[in-house]
């Protein structure tokens, strides 16, 4: 991050005065596969990219949030930083200190200073402990308090400070509303008194009436210890007044990060883009079209080559000698996409033809599938686009997949789907990762 910025709770956030709390440089975690017939026929070394190289910095005071769809790799991400997952590689800096070298006794002495809250509080507090017992656990390892009495006036308190009363302490979890579990769930990650919480969707298992309680508790909170705090989540209109900036993560990497305010009124990348049409905006000129991404998030397993998003991506970019429009090469390069991905399915078709009464030769089976893919918009595309759909359907109905990919392939090549974006600054603390804006 470069210049200066206000944090929500009115700090600076400059480089130079404003220290680094957390620093991750390119962390990867690959899990191994899982060990099923299907696994063993896709290769023995396939491993789950579920964080692959990402860069993060979180500053005293400062809430960063981590945003994207679910399966993007963000959970992931959290506990490989607080180090619940070894990672597979880089490098992970708590105030300078390395933490990816360290034993797990040496770890120990830090958890204390970094600590988790979690999205199902119920399922991460223990329902044979009353709460005082919960609270008062971590304080006995870590020899927080010099007497049980000194330990209960301290759960106490804190039970106090998160907004539930001094008298609930012999409660047991399941006695609490999910918005006061959560209250639980935070106050013991407080006990250690801790300087940088990871919350982990901390608000998406409550109603939506309790949300924004507790997402001002933590606020409250961070004000008045100077927490640093990394936000996970996958609704962006949850991080709008919370976070002061927001890193934009798919599948395993970050593809835009940015100042919260820079990031709603001048999103750079596609996704980011597409994320936040989803917001509900008050300012009527803020508003944007809704941008539906088809599909979900493709598997980590194999994920798409160049820029990850290419499969999805509403802007993909035209080769230079493409002589349609834009829109065209896109209508093309997604029939490149659904042919990849085994959409263009002829029994389907051969089953519908059947079912009119129609012919179901390959002929007939070729035009369905090329007049459904075409729409009525075989005008607007060069005549060769046209011509290499219809032998590449042509391959498909044969069975000659690997045929059908290689002649689309060669015939929609995109930058976005040949190489890697780079990461390049757009602006102030602002950075993305798309071949439009490189
Ligand atoms: N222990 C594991 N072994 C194998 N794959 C895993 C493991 N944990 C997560 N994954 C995979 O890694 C990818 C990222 O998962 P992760 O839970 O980090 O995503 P997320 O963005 O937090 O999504 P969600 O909000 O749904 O949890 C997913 O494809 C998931 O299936």
């Amino acid at each position: 991050m470069s210049g200066t910025q206000q944090t929500r709770n009115g700090t600076d956030t400059d480089d130079a005065s404003n220290e680094v709390v957390l620093e991750a440089t390119g962390v990867k975690k690959y899990f191994a596969q899982a060990d099923g017939m299907l696994d063993k026929l896709l290769g023995e070394n396939a491993s789950v990219k579920a964080v692959d190289g990402v860069d993060l910095t979180v500053h005293e005071g400062e809430t960063v949030a981590v945003v994207g769809e679910s399966g993007c790799g963000k959970s992931t991400l959290g506990r490989t930083l607080l180090q619940h997952h070894d990672a597979t590689a880089g490098s992970v800096r708590y105030r300078g200190t390395e933490l990816t070298d360290l034993s797990d006794r040496e770890m120990r002495t830090h958890r204390r200073n970094i600590q988790m809250v979690f999205q199902d509080p119920l399922a991460s507090l223990n329902p044979r402990q009353t709460v005082g017992q919960i609270l008062k656990a971590p304080m006995e390892v870590h020899g927080i308090g010099d007497s049980n009495e000194e330990r209960t006036e301290l759960a106490r308190d804190l039970l106090e400070r998160v907004g539930l009363k001094e008298n609930q302490l012999e409660r047991y979890p399941k006695q609490f509303s999910g918005g006061q579990q959560q209250r639980v769930g935070i106050a013991r990650a407080l006990t250690l008194e801790p300087d940088l919480i990871v919350a982990d969707e901390p608000v998406s298992a409550l109603d939506v009436s309790v949300q924004a309680q507790i997402l001002n508790l933590l606020q409250e909170l961070q004000d008045e210890l100077n927490l640093s705090l990394l936000f996970i989540t996958h609704d962006l209109s949850v991080v709008r007044y919370l976070a002061d900036r927001v890193a934009v993560m798919y599948l395993g990497e970050i593809v835009e990060t940015a100042p919260t305010d820079e990031l709603f009124d001048n999103p750079q990348h596609p996704y980011t883009q597409s994320l936040l049409s989803a917001v509900p905006r008050i300012d009527p000129e803020a508003r944007t079209d809704r941008i539906l991404l088809e599909g979900s998030v493709p598997s980590p397993l194999h994920p798409p080559s160049g820029c990850r998003f290419h499969t999805r991506c509403p802007k993909v970019v035209p080769p230079s000698d493409w002589e349609g429009s834009e829109e065209a090469f896109r209508r093309v390069f997604r029939y490149r996409t659904r042919l990849a991905a085994g959409e263009l399915d002829p029994e389907a078709a051969r089953e519908r033809l059947r079912a009119e009464g129609e012919s179901t030769d390959d002929g007939h089976v070729v035009d369905h599938l090329v007049d459904g893919t075409l729409r009525g918009t075989r005008e607007t595309l060069p005549a060769d686009a046209v011509t290499v759909i219809e032998e590449a359907t042509a391959a498909v109905v044969a069975g000659n997949d690997d045929r059908a990919s290689e002649l689309v392939e060669e015939a929609f090549p995109s930058p976005c789907a040949g190489k890697t974006p780079e990461t390049v600054a757009v602006g102030d603390a602002h950075t993305a990762a798309c071949h439009r804006i490189e």
